[in-house]
């Protein structure tokens, strides 16, 4: 759909994102990725600016505002940050550690990505230091037409996993993704040879992107070359149809863009031609990571209740600084594993 009036990131959220994080926060795969030329806003619409929220803070807050209303529901959510730079996967929560390089696997058709770093967050404030400690990470250089052009393509994902709070539920566990997506912009050759190499593999890849959404549009599908980029590898799963997709395209109004303007605008209207059919992802209670976590919060919540019938109190220093560490660290990670439900934990506005 094409908006007609001029206007700022959160109000294209609120009118073409925000039903995607709705029907992530009920089991249904969502992906929003933003297309465009390099310099066009990609970053800017999707991590925002200080003078404008990002369509990926306004999605966190959309996700805990959801939880904040939803009393029916126990949610666990954990936060990944994978980055795309030359064909080559890196872990932005862990690109100093890593040793092994993630790769994309698929097992019964199903693509992920492993070894990553997937870290369990309960407010929006960790959502929120998770995407700039991975964004300090991120491959970024000047360019002729940007200062800090994006050098990669980056998927910040929230998983998204909840049971009912009352009986034991086990049959209605559910399991989404929601994939916030910046790709690096399509450009033309530029001057500096290091960027002029990654030029090549980002236009490379993202031309493998216009082919398979050219595919995914014909009426008599064939084969539909995924593997020819790990962009599209990656996103084989969305792409192919398991996910909610609202593709954000930017374009330079100035005339010397028009034919990569053109571009974009024949690219969005050839992805508004792509039919999707999202399924409710149901998780069995042995695979659920919310059902584990369970025996784990409930574990520390007898300890901790101990502890304070012991005397211990929880949020002063104790006199001995070894029972000090260990409930703060007790009560921490019970902190950090439990969202309780109808609190308002929205971010701070800046
Ligand atoms: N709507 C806007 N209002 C004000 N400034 C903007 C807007 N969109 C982009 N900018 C500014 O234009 C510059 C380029 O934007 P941005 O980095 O988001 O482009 P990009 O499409 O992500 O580029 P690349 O593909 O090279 O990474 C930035 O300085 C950004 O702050």
């Amino acid at each position: 759909m094409l908006l007609k009036q001029p206007s700022k990131t959160p109000d294209l959220y609120s009118s073409q994102v925000a039903p995607l994080v709705e029907k992530a926060m009920n089991g249904f795969n969502s992906t929003v990725f933003a297309y465009g030329q390099t310099g066009s806003g990609k970053s800017f619409t999707m991590t925002g600016h200080p003078a404008e929220l990002g369509i990926i803070p306004c999605a966190v807050d959309g996700v805990f505002d959801a939880i904040t209303v939803d009393m029916d529901r126990a949610f666990l959510l954990r936060v990944s940050y994978i980055e795309i730079y030359n064909e080559t996967l890196r872990d932005l929560l862990n690109f100093k550690k890593n040793k092994d390089a993630p790769a994309i696997h698929t097992n019964k058709g199903k693509v992920y990505v492993e070894p990553l770093v997937e870290e369990i967050v309960s407010t929006p404030q960790d959502v929120m230091k998770l995407l700039s400690k991975g964004n300090e990470g991120r491959k970024v250089g000047a360019t002729d037409w940007n200062d800090r052009s994006s050098r990669s393509h980056c998927v910040f994902t929230i998983v998204i996993e909840s049971r009912p709070r009352d009986g034991d539920g086990d049959d209605d566990i559910r399991l989404s993704r929601l994939n916030l997506i910046d790709l690096a912009g399509s450009e033309k050759a530029v001057s500096d040879l290091e960027r002029r190499g990654e030029g090549k593999h980002i236009n490379q890849s993202l031309l493998a992107l216009r082919e398979v959404i050219n595919k995914l549009t014909e009426k008599k599908r064939s084969h539909i070359p995924y593997r020819n980029s790990k962009l599209t590898h990656l996103l084989e799963n969305a792409l192919g149809g398991d996910s909610n997709i609202c593709v954000i395209c930017t374009i330079s109004a100035e005339e010397e863009h028009a034919s990569e303007t053109l571009e974009t605008l024949k690219f969005a209207g050839r992805c508004s031609q792509v039919e999707t059919k999202a399924k409710k992802n149901l998780l069995s209670s042995e695979r659920a990571l919310i059902r584990a976590k369970d025996a784990e919060i409930d574990e520390l919540k007898n300890r901790l209740q101990h502890l304070v019938s012991d005397g211990v109190r929880l949020d002063a220093p104790s006199s001995s600084s070894h029972v000090s560490e260990v409930s703060c660290n007790m009560l921490r990670q019970y902190r950090k594993l439990t969202i309780p439900a109808g609190r308002l934990r929205r971010r701070p506005r800046e």
